[in-house]
Parts: structure tokens; sequence; C-alpha cells
């Protein structure tokens, strides 16, 4: 065969498996039809043999230069884990459940795309090297059940509920210090300021920041009784915590949820009499009162303040700013119209100007201003109307039985449509650096062919930015940590909220409340999306982050992982690490130039090992 893999398969066949349990590999056939064996480009890209019986070494298959998947788990391999430095394409590697020895294999930190490696259960040994560091998009470590020794007693310090080898031993603890577990802790040399806590499935249940070592140690050590003023303190506590959450749960949703469920189109369930409907214009303009003028942008068809008025008009929903409107003008031409109430708007020329600037923005990926109203008493902003409601509709929106699941392409296709979208109102005004200021999923909207626009840009200008304190529901869980304090909003600031909305998508969770700003501060038992995650990340659980809407999607992973990097990128504390929208809308374009392709990697869905859930998942994008 002409394909320079096939020589490399067939030596590892030879040396490895005396069972032949694979017999499909040989040379009449397709060498990416054989068992186990996929293709990208004809060449191989992922190889899972797992469970055949393998044995010896498997030194032919480092010289598979495409592969990115490599599983051998449950075998019998043997011998020190060949060199692995032509693996460059390697995204996840498992070779656990074998009979490795030697060192831990160098070569595998060079392979810098890796983001799961697992050597479990093996008989490793020596020193985990530090530059384990290196492999910057890991996700996944796994070295249990090894002979790995040598973490220095360094290592440990300062953790008083740490204790037996190599740190002193406990005294005063009951426990049988012999007991599995109890020495020999390991500390994962790939996140060394990571706290080793307990992570929960959820966001609510995440413990907090600033105790999670001594809640489980005593926990685990099980020697510390609570006294009853404890447990009633406790009890207290827990109540309140309870009242405060539903409180504030309550208040979110009753302003935030309710309007959005009368937007939902066809699969809302609304009833008819929800919506209001206003037979006379919702907007004031009594006689008497000074007459303003509308003001059109280009290409739209004009129309007077009194059509507008003749409307009828349908509430979509009340925002930080005032109140929005579907109008269907006399002629059926429908808009949205924004009614601006509590902004804070100075003159007007300050204003018109701000408007031209906005008005002058068209992007197949932003709804456009189409035109403005400016009266002392009424301020009007005319924007396209866009009928396939928002994306917190989408996602969070007749959650339960009947609900139409969000799929992977849809979800990846809207990422990429709002990149598009924020980047150029970034982009379109440089000198201004014009900042959208209130990125979040009630302001993605879908048009009328299912294409992501932004909406709402340029007008956090009129809103003075919330103080330090302030819990207010309006962006909160969008809200970057540098603007927590009342400090300006940014491009930067932009960005750490679309990396928000990109977790959205992601845990299908709603960004919640972050009830303590500055750095350092306590959460008050709620914890952030982008906190959430990266604890859940960071230990090992990524599975556990993704949206369980999404299990059901076969071969999508890799897209996710991809997008949970930008996220996490997006959302890095410091502005100054944080990406411009110009790189993450290529970061996303190269995640769907995965998607798009034809020859587009075939693994598995969410689990762990690559071929766990192949037969189970089987429904298709
Ligand atoms: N052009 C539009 N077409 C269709 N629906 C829209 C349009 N503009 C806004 N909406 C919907 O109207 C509702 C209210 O929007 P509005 O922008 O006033 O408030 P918000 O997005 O909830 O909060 P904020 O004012 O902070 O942006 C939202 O559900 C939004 O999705």
């Amino acid at each position: 065969s002409s394909n320079p893999d096939f020589e490399h398969l067939l030596a590892f066949k030879s040396s490895s498996d005396a069972s032949n349990k694979l017999a499909t590999w040989n040379s009449s056939s397709d060498l990416c039809t054989w068992f186990g064996v996929s293709c990208t480009r004809n060449r191989v890209s992922r190889l899972v043999l797992e469970n055949l019986d393998l044995h010896g070494s498997f030194e032919p298959l480092t010289a598979l230069t495409q592969l990115r998947v490599l599983s051998l788990k449950r075998n019998r391999l043997s011998g020190p884990i060949p060199d692995l430095s032509n693996l460059t394409a390697l995204k996840l590697l498992f070779l656990s459940y074998n009979d490795f020895s030697g060192d831990f294999p160098a070569s595998v930190t060079s392979l810098f795309r890796l983001y799961r490696l697992d050597l479990s259960y093996n008989n490793l040994s020596g020193h985990i090297p530090s530059t384990v560091n290196h492999l910057t998009h890991l996700l996944t470590l796994r070295l249990e059940v090894n002979r790995f020794a040598g973490f220095p007693e360094s290592a440990f310090a300062q953790n008083p509920g740490l204790c037996g080898s190599p740190v002193l031993n406990c005294k005063g603890l009951v426990n049988n210090p012999t007991r599995p577990g109890f020495d020999g802790a390991i500390a994962s040399p790939v996140m060394p300021a990571a706290n080793p806590t307990v992570v929960a499935s959820s966001p609510s249940s995440l413990p907090g920041n600033s105790t999670p070592n001594k809640s489980t140690n005593t926990r685990r050590n099980g020697t510390s009784k609570i006294s009853p003023e404890a447990l009633i303190a406790i009890i207290v506590g827990d109540a309140l915590v309870l009242v405060f959450v539903s409180l504030l749960l309550y208040c979110y949703f009753l302003r935030n949820f309710s309007p959005k469920m009368r937007q939902g189109k066809s699969s809302s369930k609304l009833l008819e009499s929800e919506k209001i409907v206003y037979s006379s214009s919702p907007y004031s303009a009594q006689p008497g009162t000074e007459r303003g003028q509308m003001v059109f942008f280009e290409g739209v068809k004009r129309f007077e303040l009194e059509d507008l008025l003749r409307a009828s008009a349908e509430m979509l929903g009340k925002g930080g700013f005032g109140t929005a409107y579907k109008a269907v003008l006399d002629d059926g031409n429908v808009v949205a119209v924004k009614r601006l109430k509590d902004a804070q708007i100075g003159g007007k020329r300050e204003f018109e100007q701000h408007m031209a600037v906005l008005g002058r923005l068209s992007h197949p990926n932003i709804v456009s201003l189409r035109a403005y109203y400016f009266a002392r008493e009424e301020k009007l902003l005319v924007y396209d109307y866009m009928s396939n409601g928002s994306l917190f509709w989408l996602l969070h929106g007749n959650r339960g039985p009947g609900r139409t699941p969000l799929d992977w392409t849809t979800r990846l296709k809207i990422a990429a449509g709002a990149a598009r979208g924020l980047a150029c109102i970034h982009n379109s005004c440089s000198p201004l650096k014009l900042t959208h200021g209130n990125i979040k999923s009630t302001n993605i909207l879908l048009d009328k062919t299912g294409n992501a626009r932004v909406s709402d840009f340029g007008l956090s200008v009129f809103v003075p930015p919330p103080p330090a304190t302030s819990s207010a529901p309006r962006s909160c869980g969008y809200r970057a940590p540098e603007t927590l304090d009342g400090r300006k909003l940014t491009q930067k600031s932009d960005v750490y909220a679309f990396g928000v909305l990109l977790l959205e998508l992601l845990t299908g969770k709603c960004p919640s409340v972050v009830d303590s700003g500055g750095p350092g501060g306590g959460y008050g038992g709620l914890v952030d999306l982008p906190r959430w995650v990266q604890s859940v990340v960071r230990e090992e659980w990524t599975a556990e982050v993704f949206d369980l809407e999404l299990m059901r999607y076969k071969d999508i992973e890799e897209e996710m992982v991809g997008l949970l990097q930008i996220a996490m990128a997006c959302t890095a504390a410091s502005p100054d690490q944080r990406p411009r929208m110009s790189q993450v809308v290529k970061m996303i374009d190269e995640i769907q130039g995965v998607v798009g392709s034809p020859s587009h990697e075939a693994f598995d869905s969410m689990s762990e090992s690559p071929s766990l859930s192949e037969d189970t998942c089987g429904a298709s994008q």
C-alpha cells in the first residue's frame, strides 16, 4: 500500500497481536477500514485498540505522525513507554491498565496539543517531571496506581490537614495510617496552585473558596464531633443562605425570564392573553408636548412617528434601558422599538452624535439601528425586528419535556456569528474603540435565517457604571472582575462577557449572580460560571461541564473542548491576558473548519475514553 502508515501498523500487529485479534488488518483491504483505525485525509488519525490482549511494545505506532487519538488501554503492553515525540498531533492518549514500567515518559511533555493523558494502572515509577507544566492544554492527567514517588515535603507544605508520608505523621488521629490513600497523597504537578477541592457537579453546590480543605479533611478524618450549638448554627446558616439564594433567583427570573418567555416564537406555549398588545401606542405623544424628529439611517424605508404611534405594539420585554416593543406598521413592516427610559442621556447633540456612530454600523451579525426619535420627553430607537428570538430563549426557555434541544452545530454557528458581530463593533470605528458594554444571551438575537446578531450595542454609555456593591441582575454574571468596582467598560470587558456567553452555550447554565466583588472576595454561596468551570476542569471533571443536552451528539468532544478553551481564555482574570475579538473569531473559525470538513475525525462524545460511547451515542448532529 502507498499509505505511509501501512507498514507501521502491520509491524505492530506482527509484534503485539499473538492472539490475532486484529484479523481485519491485512493487505487486501484499505487500512482505513481496519478494526480500530480511523483516517483523516487517508492518514491514520485515530487508533482505538482496547482490551485486545496486545502485548510487548507499541514502538511501531510512534511513527503514525497524524495520530490525534491513541487508546491502548486494558492490554498487556509492557516495557518502557516508547519515545512519543513524533506524535505531535496527539490530543488524547490513553495507556491505562497495561503493564508499562520505567519512568514517566518524558517525551509526552513535548506533545503540546495533548489534553487528556491517562497512564493510570501501570507499573511506572520515578519522578514526575516538572515539564508536565508545559502541557498547557492538558485537562485530564491520570497517574493513579503506579509507583511514582519523589514528591518533596515542600510540595505539601502549609496544609495542616495533610499528614502522613512524606510530611510528618499525624498527631492524635485515630485513623489507621496504613489504609490506602492515607499516605503518599498525590499532588498534581500540573496545577501547583490548585486547591484540592472536592468538586461538585453543579455551580451552586461548589464549596466556597476559602475553606474547602478544612471541610473535606474534617469529613475524611471523621474525628471531629459537631456540638449541638454548632449544629444549630449550621442549620440556621443554611436556612438563611437558602432564603437568600431563593430571593436572588426569584428576582432574577422575575426580571429576566418572563419577558423572554413572551418572546419564544412558534415553540412558545404562551397564551395569547399573556401578550400585551396595545391598540393605542405605548409611546407618549401627548398633544402639546415638544415634537421631536425621526432620524433615519441609510437603506431604511422611512415612516413617520405617527405611523409608529398607530402601529400595534407588543411588549418584548423590559431591559436595563427601558422597554422593547415589537411594532407592526400599517404597511406590514415590522420593527423593534426600544424606548429609552432609565437612560442618562446628556444633550441632544451628544445623543445625535452617538446615534450617528451606531447607525453607521452594518454587518450580517449585528442588529442594525435603523432610526431614532429624540424629544425631551421621549427617546426611541428603532431596530430591525428579529423573528427567531434570543439565544437566552433557545438555551433556557421551555426546558423540560417537549423542548427542542439546541444542537451543537447551531451553538457553534451562533458563537461564531456573535463573535463576528462583536468584532465588527470593536473594529469598525477604530479610533473610537467602541464597546458593546452589555453582551449577554438576551442580546444575541436570531434573524429569520437563523444567523446570530448582536443587539443593544453602544448603549452602556447611557448607564452609569453600577457601584461596586451592586448585585443588580442586569448583566451581573457577565461582568468582568475589573469592572466590579465601577471602573469603565472596555473592549476587554466585552471579551470577558463574550467568554461567559460561550460558557453559557457550552454548559446550558445561566450565569449566576455574583454576590460580592473584588479580588479574592467571597462569593456568598453562589459561584460565577467562569469560576465554576475552571474548578471543575481543574479537577479533571471536564465532561461534567457540558450541557447534558449535548450528550446525544457524536464526535463533538474536540470541538467542545476547543470552544471551552477559548471561553476560558476570554474569561482570564487579567484583561491583558484575554484575546481580542478578531482573534476569537479566528479561533472559532478553526473549530468550525473541523466541523465542516467531510473528513471530520470521528471520535466519540463525552466519555473519557474514545471508545466508550461508540454504541450508546447513536444520534447524529
Ligand atoms: N430587535 C429585536 N428583535 C426582537 N427582539 C428583541 C429585539 N431587541 C430586543 N429584543 C428582545 O426584547 C427583550 C427586551 O430587550 P431589551 O434589550 O430591552 O432588554 P434585555 O436585553 O433583557 O436587557 P438590557 O436592556 O440590559 O439589554 C429581550 O428579550 C430581547 O431579546
